[in-house]
This record gives C-alpha cells, structure tokens and sequence, in this order.
C-alpha cells in the first residue's frame, strides 16, 4: 500500500462507500489519512439541568423520577421518561429502541449526554446516550472523532479504514529538516498524523494538531513566498493600460467611487501597465463596492484584446455578477460567458469552443472555470472572488491556464495588517476601508429569544414597507445533513407567525444549484419577502432591498462571519437592521457579540476578534473555515503561525531548496506556485 492506492482496495469499502469518498474528494489513501475529523466529541463533567442551554450538547447527572412509558405513533415506538436532580427536570425521548424499556428504571441515577431541544415547551433530550456513573468516568478518557461525513458514510467505516493504513502512516518520512524540528519540537508529521484519527490522549492530540496546523501555515506561506519572489514575476506580464470606455465606464455610473474605491483602481492599473506580473490581493469590507473595480479592470483587458476571468465561489454568486457585469458593459461591445456546474452539456460544449476561439472577452463562474477542458485564448487577467473559499492551489491552476496573467483576489475578509503580512509576505494589498458615503449605518442589537415575538412584528412592519428579509436559520453542527429540515422547518413556524400575505421562502446548501438560483433570482426580483437560510447567502449576494439580517443563535458563529451575514443589508439606501438573537447567557458570547453591536467596521472587528479569542479551541468546531486551511485558523493559531513564517524565512535564508522537500503536498503547492 501507498499513497496512492484507490481506497476500494481496503477492506470494507465497497462501491458504494468508495462512491461516497469520492464525493467528499477522497480516492486514494493519501486523501483519505489527510481527511481530518471535524471535531472529537468530548464527555465533559456533568452539568447541572438548570445550567443547559438549548442546542448545546451537554451530559447531566440525574435521577428518573417517572416512569419509563412506551407510546405508539405512526407505527413508530417511543420511549420517554422524565428526569430531575436538585436544579430542574428534563424530558428524555427514544425513537424505535422499545427495550430501553427494561434497561432504564425509575429512582435510579443516570448520567446522558445529548443535545437539549424544547418540544412542546419542555426542555427535551433525544435520543441522549445513556450511561451509569462508573462507564461515564471510563468515557471521558476518550475523544471520538466526527469526520465531515455525506450519505453513505459514517464515522466508524471512516476509523476503520484510516486503522487499516497504520503501517503506511507510520513509514511516511519526516519533510522538516532537522535544525527546523529542534527548534520547535513539533510531533513528529506521521505521529501528527495517526494521533488526529486515532488520539492517544487529549495532550497527543493537541500536539498533533498543532503540528497539522504549523505544516498548513508552512506549505501556505511557502508558497506565497515562491509566488512572490520567483524569478517568474521580472518577466514581462501583459501590458494593458486604461481605455475610453473604462472612463467613460466610471463617468456613467449612477454614483461616484470612493476615495478607496479610487485608490486601489489607480493602484491596480499601475500593476497591470507596468509590464511585470500584478499578484494583487484587494481586502475591503462588505458592501465597499468591489465588483466594480473588477468590471472595470476586466473592461480594459478585453478592449486591450485579451481574455479575462472572474471565478466566484458559488453559483449563486457567478450567476449574480454574470447578471451585473451584462448590464454595466451593456454598450461597449464586450462577449461574456456564464460557466458553472450546472451549466447544460452542450451549451458548455458551446462555451468552450467560443473561449477556445477567442470570442468571448470576459468568462464568468465558479471552479468549472478552472478545468482541464476550458483552453483560453490569451488570458491576460484572473480574477478571484472571496479567496477564502479557495486555496492557492485552485487559483494557480487557473493561472496555469495562461501565460503569465495578472493575478488579483478579492477577500471581503479583513485580515488585521499584523496577519496579513505575516501570511502574504510580499503580495501587493490595497485595501478599501471606506463605505460609500450614502449608506445609513446598520442598526444593530443583541438580544434573548424572550424578543423574538417582537422581532416577527419588526419584520412584518418592513415588509409591509416593501422591504426584504433574511433569516438565518439555527444549525445543529451534529446534524449538518438535518441541514435542509432546520431551515425548512422553520420556514414553515414562521408561516405560522406571519400574515398570509407575507412570502416566505428558503435556501440552504443541500438544495439543487437551480433550486437555489430560482429562490435568490426570486428573492432578488422582490418575488421573496422574508428568506429564511443557513449561511449560503454569506457571500457576496447583494439584494439592495433587504433590509433585516436576523441571525438565531448568533451565538455558534464566528465575529468575522457574523459581519459577513449583517453584510448582506445596508446595501442601497434604506435604513437597515441586524438582529442577533442568541440563548446563551455567557458572558464570553455577550462580550464578543457586544464588539459586533458597537461596531460595523470589518477591520475593527478583526482586530477586536483577535483580541478576544483566547487559544484555539483544540476539541470543539472550529469556528470559520477560511482560506485554504483545514485545521489551521488564522486568527486562534496566530502564534503558530508566526513560527511557521519564521521557519520558512529562515529556511530561505539557508539557501534551503523548498522543491526538495519529500512531501508530496507541498511539492505539489510549490510546484503550481512557482508556475505562475
Ligand atoms: N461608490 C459607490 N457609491 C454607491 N454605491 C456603490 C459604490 N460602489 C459600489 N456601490 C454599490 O454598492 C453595492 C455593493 O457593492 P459590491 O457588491 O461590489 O460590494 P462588495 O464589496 O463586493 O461587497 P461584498 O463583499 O459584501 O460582496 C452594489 O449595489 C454597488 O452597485
């Protein structure tokens, strides 16, 4: 066995698992032993019933203090009982395990573990695991790893097939030269990686996943650094300077740009007539306005005659720029194309040869942009949107597509300076830190459910004004493929709530890419009065009408993508709302959310996150997935980080040789850096 055995060959995966795998990207065992567990469930010391908090899942010790009833219901067998110790009592609920009936006994001691709902106004466990006090001690000693799982698969026939690479892992050469492991005493990379399937112990385990996440940072910024500094980028890059018509462009626009918005256009314009290769992060906040910009940059590639791209990270988003990008260049004569996952065979087939031909000028859509089939014809300019969602790796790919493109990514991600420019190194970064001047403040508030009665009637108001909504719907983490069901479920209370007349509807992740655009184009037509969704819509979409963000449960979400979710309103000139509503009473959350309620500044919020996030939470879910990183997070790791820019730095100034390095992922990220 080695890396790059197909995973069908271990034993207990068969088509259809395998088939599975392949929809998460996993193939062969390399993917699979680099597939990490998304969180460990821990078995924390038993909190008191008054202490519980909905939707967070917790053990209690208590007392069944009724009997142990069965009921029958559309032929379904369920077992409840209640449950009690000094604090409260709880209802506990098994579905379809009628025998729990003999095992559970009332006036005796037990301890569960589970995730608190309310079900008919009572605090309820379902299906919560059952233990005594003596197994209970045993379980905590354990960590269980939960893998990103998809139908087919589950945790166990993922554990079984990582054991049956032991011997592999265990072979895998170590890649840190030596003077880099003294220095830093990081585990070592195969034990890394064994203990984050398979963690000895919780002190293992944080060793592992520190070394995971130095490994992350050091392929990262290696390669930023090859980028960057490569002899590639003194060679001529195409040289394209600012026509009439993107003039003429900006003179007609229906407002004027920013300072900001100036400022990095000047910049970017320079890059791109400099003759040398732009490599050019733009970083401004939600709603800064810079597709703008990259209409007008991909204006003056095509009418200099070259090819331009813009890859977004979701179809909903390309499709939404493919229909702004139609309508501002409308009359200077320019060809786009829309290319997307879901778009029709033959039409693709269409595109393809039309790209290939040279008579489409700007290709618009989402990674379909950036496969093997697509052959440019002269692609001078790529730009990314949201880089966060995409590696480096995706977007070299795309550069490998040209000769030599000007590269530009737009984050909407402000990253403190301090991060940015230890993960950067020399990239080029402007940044547009000013709002146009017409919009009104966002009106934010914090508060308890006890406000949500009063929070429907705020929404019924506005849309009787005309205006649009957002609901984003709580999100159990454990049950990511319940993920449609919360949001249909509650899309469903609220029509309850709400006045006949008032059109709801809802968008989450699980749903098909021509379901999803028919409920935006329809939200975005005015056609949606109140969306309810999970975090789809935190990207990008931009519904100027809309003018209430409620998110439940504000609590389970990071800072950084709160204010990426309050982003989606205050976009046109209506007076806008963010409500955060949250259950928890800790004084941590109140203090984090309080940063969002005084603030609608994306840089202050970074850096106020940075501020209050302790360590990185080593067991539980991480609290945002940004840019290419996996178990890294930039702001939790920052030391860890630091080092790992500090390992590379000094390597390089060893004179160290990066593409020696046996380690197949980072040769691989090395290799495509150094191709742009
Ligand atoms: N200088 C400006 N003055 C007024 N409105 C502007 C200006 N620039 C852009 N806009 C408008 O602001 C809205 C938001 O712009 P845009 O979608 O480009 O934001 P963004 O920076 O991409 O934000 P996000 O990261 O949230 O997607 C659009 O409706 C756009 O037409």
């Amino acid at each position: 066995m080695d890396g790059t055995t197909n995973i069908i060959e271990l034993k207990g995966i068969g088509e259809k698992s395998a088939t599975a795998f392949g929809r998460l990207g996993i193939r062969d065992v390399d993917s699979l032993i680099t597939m990490y567990p998304k969180y460990y469930l821990t078995y924390e010391d038993p909190k008191d019933v008054n202490e519980i908090e909905i939707g967070q899942r917790v053990s209690i010790f208590v007392r069944i203090n009724s009997e142990v009833h069965i009921q029958y219901a559309k032929r379904m067998k369920i077992v409840t009982c209640t449950a009690k110790d000094h604090t409260g009592t709880i209802m506990l609920v098994w579905y379809n395990m009628p025998y729990l009936k003999k095992q559970l006994h009332q006036g005796r001691d037990y301890i569960f573990t589970g995730t608190p709902i309310y079900k008919n106004g009572r605090i309820t466990m379902e299906h919560p695991e059952i233990f005594t006090q003596e197994d209970y001690e045993a379980k905590q000693e354990t960590l269980q790893p939960v893998y990103p799982l998809t139908s087919g698969l589950t945790n166990k026939l993922v554990s079984k097939a990582v054991a049956q690479t032991k011997d592999y892992i265990f072979h895998i050469p170590e890649y840190l030269p030596q003077n880099i492991l003294d220095q830093y005493e990081p585990m070592e990379y195969h034990q890394a990686i064994w203990n984050i399937h398979f963690p000895e112990s919780k002190e293992q385990l944080i060793k592992a996943k520190k070394r995971l996440i130095f490994d992350e940072f050091f392929i990262f910024i290696a390669a930023m650094h090859m980028i960057t500094s490569g002899e590639d980028l003194k060679e001529e890059g195409y040289k394209i300077g600012v026509c009439k018509e993107a003039k003429e462009l900006v003179k007609n626009l229906p407002y004027e740009l920013t300072t900001a918005q100036k400022r990095a256009l000047n910049e970017m314009a320079k890059d791109m007539a400099s003759g040398k290769v732009m490599n050019r992060l733009v970083q401004g906040d939600v709603g800064s306005g810079k597709t703008i910009l990259a209409v007008i940059l991909l204006l003056m590639c095509a009418k200099a005659g070259y090819q331009g791209v813009l890859m977004a990270p979701t179809e909903v988003l390309a499709a939404q720029h493919y229909e702004s990008f139609t309508e501002l260049l409308e009359s200077y004569d320019i060809k786009i194309a829309l290319l997307t996952g879901s778009t029709k065979a033959k039409e693709k087939r269409e595109t393809y040869q039309k790209i290939k031909d040279g008579e489409v000028d700007i290709v618009i859509g989402t990674h379909a942009v950036i496969q093997d089939k697509v052959e440019y014809n002269k692609l001078a300019l790529v730009i990314t949107d949201e880089q966060h969602r995409f590696g480096v790796r995706q977007r070299e790919s795309l550069s490998l597509k040209g000769e030599k493109p000007h590269v530009l990514v737009m984050s909407a991600t402000p990253i403190p300076r301090t991060l940015a420019i230890i993960l950067y190194g020399d990239l080029d970064v402007s940044i547009i830190d000013e709002l146009p001047a017409e919009r009104l403040p966002i009106k934010n508030c914090v508060v308890n459910t006890s406000y949500r009665p009063t929070a429907y009637r705020f929404i019924e108001k506005q849309v009787s004004q005309g205006r649009q909504v957002y609901i984003i719907c709580p999100m159990v983490e454990e049950s990511e493929t319940m993920e449609g069901e919360n949001v249909i479920q509650y899309a469903q209370m609220l029509r309850s709530q709400f006045a006949p007349s008032v059109r709801i509807s809802y968008l989450h992740g699980k749903m098909k890419a021509a379901d999803k655009q028919k409920v935006m184009d329809d939200f975005s037509e005015g056609k949606i009065d109140v969306l309810v969704s999970t975090t789809v819509v935190e990207v990008g979409v931009n519904v100027p009408n809309a003018t209430v963000m409620m998110v439940e449960n504000a609590e389970r979400f990071g800072l950084a993508q709160l204010h990426q979710l309050r982003g989606r309103v205050g976009r046109g000139g209506y007076q806008s709302y963010c409500i955060f509503m949250t259950s928890s009473k800790k004084k941590e959350t109140m203090q984090r959310l309080e940063v969002l309620n005084k603030s609608n500044d994306g840089f202050y919020i970074a850096n106020e996150d940075l501020k209050l996030r302790g360590p990185g939470d080593f067991f539980g879910v991480r609290q945002s997935g940004m840019m290419d990183f996996v178990l890294a997070d930039i702001y939790t790791n920052a030391d860890i980080m630091k080092q790992a820019a500090d390992a590379v730095k000094q390597l390089e100034e060893s004179g160290f040789d990066f593409s020696n390095l046996k380690n197949s992922r980072l040769e691989k990220q090395i290799g495509l850096a150094r191709n742009i």
